[in-house]
C-alpha cells in the first residue's frame, strides 16, 4: 500500500518509532542467516502427489460395513438410540397433555382478542387517530371509508366462523363419546400450541445417556485441551474454532465412535495416552471406555481415538465359538480375544512361541489356560504343562496333558528339566527328520498340516505352556539349563511345530532371559506398572513407540496389547473362561483325542518320573572347572562352557560378541556374581579390557551355596 516512495510520509497523527541506534546496530546478527531453500514455487511431482493422497484414501465401503456382524451391531445402536428417544417423549406424553392443558386458556384469550381485532382493524386505529390529531379530513375519510369496507366483510366471515363453530358444537354434543374427547384434546390442543409462552417449548429434547451420547469434534477438542499439553493449549487459544486437524469425519465404529486427529506439531500419541485418565475426564467417560491409540503407518502425532459406548471390560462378550462345540486347528487363526469392536481377533499357534506378561492378578494365567485349551482342541497337539505358581490354575488340562506338573518343589523341578531335555533332543530329530525329507514335500523347511497329520514322521505340534516361568530360570540348579533349552526352543522350536507359552508376572531380565525374550513373536502383555517390564515383554522401543500396556487400569482384567499377528500391537479383550468352563472344554477335548487315538503320557495315567542318574548342570561349578585363570573375559569363559557341555551350553557358544558376554552376565544373577571390566589378551596377545569374571567371585559364591544347603540340611 505504501510501497511507494511518496506514500511514505508519516502521517501527523502516527507517531513513529524511535530506534536507538546503538542498541539496533549491537543486536544485529554479524552474519544474517541464509536461508537453504531454493527460490521459486515448491515443484510438484503429480505422481508422487497422487501417491500420497492414495495413503488418506476413504474407504469405499464404509467401516461398519465391511462386516454383516458389525453393520447388524449399527443397526442395533440406531434402532435402540430411536426407540430410548421414542420412550422417553411416550414417557412424558402426560406432561405435555397437562402443559397443553394449563396453556389453553391463554390460547383461547389470544384466539378471541386476536379474532376481534382482526373483525374491527384495530391495527389501523393509531393511524387513523394521527389523521385526526393531524386534521387531515381527506386522509381520515379515505382511510375511514377503507376500514368500514374491511370490517363489513370480516364481520360476515366472523359470523361465518362463529355459525360454523356452533354448528360443529352441536354434532359434537350429539356425537358419541370417544370423538367429543377427540374433539376436547384436539381443540385443548389447538389452544395450547397457541398459549405457548415463547421461552417455554412444549417438549423436552431427550436426554440422551452419557453412554451412547454422540462425539463430536468440539467434544474431543475440550477432552485434548483439558490434558494440560502446552501445544495443544496453544492451538486452541490461536484457533478456538479449529484447532485440531480431524483426517476424517467422526463416525461410527462398532459399538463406539472413531476419530482421526492430527495432534499439534511436536506433541505425539504416546503423550497422550500416559494422560488417558484425564481424557476420560475431559470426554466425560468412564475410563475402560476411552481408547487412544497410535497410527503407525502414519506419523506419531495421528491420534485414532475409540470411544466406546461402553467399558471395554464391562461389554458382553460375544460367546466363544469353541465354547461348546468345535475343535482347532494351530494352522489357522483360532478366536481367542475380542477386539474394542466386539470382533473376535484370532491367533495361530502354530509357528511362534509366545510370552504372556503382567502385573499379578489381571488374567495372565486366564489366558494361558485359554490357548493350552486352544491347543488341547487340536487332537494332533501334545500338551505339556507346566504350573510353577502350583495352585492347580491349570489343573482342568490334566486330562489332555502329556506332561503334567503343578508346584515348584525339587522333584517337581526335576521333573521339569527331565522332560525338557526330552524335548530338545526331539528338536534336533525334528531338525533331522526335515533337513532329510523331499523338497517337494517339505518346501520351506518347516512343519506343514500334512506332516504335522503323518503320525509315523512324528512332526505333530508340541505345544508347552508354562506359567510363572521365572521359577525356571531363576532356579539355582537348573537355570541355565531351562534357560539354554527354553532359548533353543524360541528360536527353532516354531519351525519345527514346538510352541512354547511363557507367562510370568514380573518380566524383568532375570525372569525373561533375553535370548527367550528377544526371540518370541507373540507378545500378550496385559497391565504392567512400568516401561521396563513394557518392552520386556512387548518388545525393544514399544513403550517409545506408544505401545503403553501402563495405560491399562487395574479393572481392566483380561485386557491386554496383542503384538505378532497383524500388522500393529493391537488392544484385545481376552475371552474369559472361568475353572468349570475350562474343565468342560478340556473333557470335550479329551474326547476328541480319545477318538483320535492322540491320548498320551500323562492323561493315559502313566507315570514319568525323574531319571535317577540325570546329569546335573551347575553353572558355578562348570564355571570354577573351565576358569583356571584368576581373571577372565565373559566370551572365553562362555566358549570353554559350550566345549565342556555342547548340549547345555551349545547355542550360548553360537551368540556373536555382546549377546554371549550378556548371556552370561545374566545368567550370573541370580548367583550374586557381578560381571565386571577385567584385563585380558587374546588370541594373538593383544591386551584390553574386556567384561568379564574374576575366579576368586565364582569360588566364593560356590562356598557360599555349599554352607547355605548346610545349614538349610542341618535345620
Ligand atoms: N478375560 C478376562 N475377563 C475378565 N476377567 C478376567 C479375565 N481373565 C481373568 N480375569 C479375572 O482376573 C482375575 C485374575 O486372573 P488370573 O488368576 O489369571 O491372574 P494372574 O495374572 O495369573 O494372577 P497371578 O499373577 O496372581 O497368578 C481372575 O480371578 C478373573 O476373575
Amino acid at each position: 500500500m505504501s510501497d511507494h516512495p511518496d506514500d511514505r510520509t508519516q502521517q501527523p497523527d502516527q507517531e513513529a518509532e524511535i530506534v536507538h541506534l546503538d542498541k539496533f546496530r549491537a543486536g544485529r546478527h554479524p552474519y544474517p542467516p541464509t536461508r537453504v531453500d531454493l527460490p521459486g514455487r515448491d515443484e510438484h511431482d503429480w505422481i508422487s502427489d497422487l501417491e500420497e493422497k492414495t495413503k488418506t484414501r476413504r474407504p469405499i465401503v464404509p467401516l461398519w460395513l465391511r462386516s454383516r456382524a458389525e453393520a447388524l451391531s449399527i443397526l442395533r445402536w440406531i434402532a435402540a438410540h430411536y426407540a430410548y428417544v421414542a420412550g422417553y417423549q411416550v414417557s412424558r406424553a402426560p406432561l405435555y397433555a397437562g402443559r397443553l392443558a394449563v396453556r389453553s386458556p391463554r390460547g383461547l384469550g389470544r384466539l378471541v382478542s386476536g379474532f376481534f381485532r382482526w373483525t374491527f382493524d384495530l391495527e389501523g386505529e393509531p393511524v387513523r387517530l394521527a389523521t385526526v390529531q393531524k386534521a387531515d379530513p381527506e386522509a381520515y375519510l379515505k382511510l375511514s371509508r377503507q376500514r368500514d369496507a374491511r370490517v363489513r366483510l370480516r364481520v360476515f366471515v366472523t359470523l361465518l366462523t362463529l355459525a360454523t363453530l356452533l354448528i360443529a358444537s352441536i354434532l359434537v354434543a350429539a356425537a358419541p363419546t370417544p370423538a367429543q374427547w377427540a374433539t376436547l384434546a384436539f381443540t385443548l390442543t389447538l389452544l395450547g400450541l397457541l398459549g405457548r409462552p415463547a421461552d417455554r417449548p412444549l417438549i423436552d429434547r431427550a436426554v440422551i445417556p452419557a453412554s451412547v451420547e454422540k462425539l463430536t469434534s468440539d467434544v474431543v477438542i475440550r477432552a485434548l485441551g483439558s490434558l494440560g499439553i502446552a501445544a495443544i493449549n496453544q492451538a486452541v487459544a490461536k484457533n478456538p474454532r479449529n484447532p485440531l486437524d480431524f483426517k476424517a469425519p467422526i463416525t461410527r465404529d462398532g459399538p463406539g465412535w472413531r476419530a482421526d486427529v492430527d495432534l499439534p506439531y511436536g506433541v505425539t500419541v504416546a503423550e497422550v495416552m500416559d494422560r488417558r485418565d484425564k481424557l476420560a475426564s475431559g470426554l466425560r467417560r468412564p475410563l475402560g471406555c476411552v481408547w487412544p491409540e497410535t497410527v503407525p503407518e502414519a506419523h506419531t502425532g495421528r491420534l485414532m481415538l475409540w470411544v466406546g459406548d461402553q467399558a471395554m471390560n464391562k461389554a458382553r462378550q460375544p460367546a466363544w465359538p469353541l465354547l461348546r462345540s468345535g475343535s482347532a486347528d494351530l494352522f489357522k487363526p483360532t478366536a481367542f480375544a475380542t477386539d474394542q469392536r466386539g470382533r473376535f481377533v484370532g491367533l495361530t499357534l502354530m509357528f511362534v512361541s509366545v510370552i504372556i506378561g503382567s502385573i499379578p492378578r489381571m488374567g495372565k494365567t486366564f489366558l494361558l489356560r485359554l490357548l493350552a485349551l486352544i491347543a488341547a482342541l487340536d487332537p494332533r497337539t501334545e500338551l505339556h504343562v507346566y504350573d510353577l505358581k502350583g495352585t492347580g490354575d491349570l489343573s482342568a488340562l490334566e486330562c489332555v496333558a502329556h506332561r503334567y506338573r503343578a508346584g515348584d518343589d525339587d522333584e517337581d523341578i526335576e521333573y521339569a528339566i527331565t522332560s525338557m531335555r526330552a524335548l530338545r533332543e526331539e528338536l534336533r530329530r525334528r531338525a533331522k527328520v526335515i533337513r532329510n525329507l523331499p523338497k517337494d514335500i517339505c518346501p520351506e523347511s518347516k512343519v506343514t498340516p500334512e506332516l504335522a497329520g503323518t503320525k509315523s514322521l512324528g512332526l505333530h505340534p508340541i505345544v508347552i505352556p508354562v506359567d510363572e516361568c521365572q521359577v525356571w530360570f531363576e532356579h539355582e540348579r537348573y537355570g541355565a539349563e531351562f534357560e539354554a533349552i527354553c532359548t533353543d526352543l524360541v528360536k527353532r522350536g516354531p519351525a519345527l511345530g514346538m510352541v512354547l507359552i511363557l507367562a510370568t508376572q514380573r518380566p524383568d531380565a532375570k525372569a525373561l532371559p533375553t535370548g527367550v525374550s528377544a526371540n518370541a513373536a507373540v507378545r500378550l502383555c496385559l497391565k504392567v506398572m512400568g516401561q521396563l517390564e513394557n518392552d520386556m515383554v512387548l518388545g525393544t522401543s514399544a513403550y517409545k513407540n506408544g505401545v503403553r500396556a501402563t495405560m491399562f487400569s487395574f479393572n481392566d482384567k483380561g485386557i491386554c496389547y496383542f503384538s505378532g499377528e497383524g500388522e500393529n500391537p493391537r488392544i484385545v479383550r481376552c475371552v474369559y473362561l472361568d475353572a468349570p468352563a475350562a474343565e468342560k472344554i478340556a473333557l470335550r477335548a479329551r474326547a476328541v483325542r480319545q477318538q483320535a487315538g492322540t491320548l498320551s503320557g500323562h492323561a493315559l495315567g502313566e507315570d514319568f518320573d525323574a531319571p535317577e542318574a540325570a546329569p546335573v548342570r551347575d553353572l558355578l561349578a562348570d564355571i570354577a572347572a573351565v576358569a583356571n585363570e584368576p581373571k577372565l573375559w565373559n566370551e572365553v569363559v562362555v566358549d570353554r562352557l559350550a566345549e565342556l557341555r555342547p548340549e547345555v551350553y551349545g547355542p550360548w557358544g553360537e551368540l556373536e560378541g555382546a549377546a554371549k558376554t550378556a548371556q552370561l552376565t545374566n545368567a550370573l544373577k541370580p548367583h550374586g556374581v557381578k560381571t565386571g571390566q577385567v584385563w585380558g589378551t587374546t588370541a594373538d596377545g593383544k591386551g584390553a579390557n574386556r567384561i568379564g569374571i574374576t575366579r576368586d567371585d565364582i569360588t566364593q559364591a560356590l562356598t557360599q551355596r555349599d554352607s547355605r544347603k548346610g545349614t538349610g540340611a542341618a535345620s
